[in-house]
């Protein structure tokens, strides 16, 4: 089986020339700017000009107004749009509609109940992304927290829309998740870091040699 692997929130030249020559399919910089993974559309934009023809870029948005969108879009390349917040579907038709760019939308994963919203979601997404709901005590980013969740509640279900599996992915637990899961794609940021931000280029290369001997 062939799993694809997305490596997100890229931010230097040296992790994304490691993410893109040992694999990764898509490549994704993150517009959050609370995020320690923020790159400006102007970094975003030099970085895209490095990724050869094949690998697809994804900007990361959380609850974008329309101007912000056309403000990064303007500048930067995407061949998908990732929505990790609090968008709804009608939210979700606007943008494909006004940017004409397909959409992922993350589903956060808590229990069996974010599984059937996922499901209406899919009516308009072009992609569904899987990720970990944080619990409510703890203070966290809306993504790219390093917390996975119970693999077991997507074991033997399909989906109408192509999907990607995230949260606390790494090397060491990747085979696992997708032995457990099915998914076909990957989606990893915090597990590829030496530190909150920064990607490092050897645990890019341990991540997708990881995926591509599985
Ligand atoms: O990576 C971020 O900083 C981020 C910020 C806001 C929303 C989503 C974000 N990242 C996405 O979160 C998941 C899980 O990441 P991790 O591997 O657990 O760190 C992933 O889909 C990222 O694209």
């Amino acid at each position: 089986m062939t799993v694809s692997v997305k490596i997100c929130g890229l931010s230097e030249p040296q992790s994304l020339h490691a993410a893109v020559s040992g694999g990764a399919r898509y490549v994704g910089f993150v517009f959050y700017p609370a995020s320690p993974r923020y790159v400006s559309p102007a970094m975003a934009a030099e970085l895209a000009r490095l990724v050869p023809t094949g690998v697809r870029t994804v900007g990361l948005f959380v609850d974008p107004d329309d101007d912000f969108l056309e403000h990064v879009v303007s500048q930067v390349p995407f061949d998908l749009i990732q929505l990790h917040g609090k968008e709804t579907p009608r939210r979700i038709a606007e943008v494909k509609a006004a940017f004409s760019i397909p959409v992922m939308k993350a589903i956060k994963v808590g229990g069996p109940e974010d599984l059937a919203h996922a499901l209406e979601v899919a009516e308009v997404a072009d992609r569904l992304l899987f990720d970990a709901k944080p619990p409510a005590k703890v203070t966290a980013l809306p993504g790219g927290n390093g917390i996975a969740f119970d693999w077991t509640l997507l074991a033997g279900r399909r989906w109408p829309r192509p999907w990607m599996l995230s949260g606390g992915l790494k090397a060491d637990n990747v085979a696992e998740a997708v032995a457990t899961t099915g998914a076909e794609a990957l989606d990893v940021s915090s597990g590829v870091e030496d530190r909150p931000g920064h990607k490092d280029p050897a645990l890019v290369r341990a991540f997708l040699d990881t995926v591509a001997g599985l």
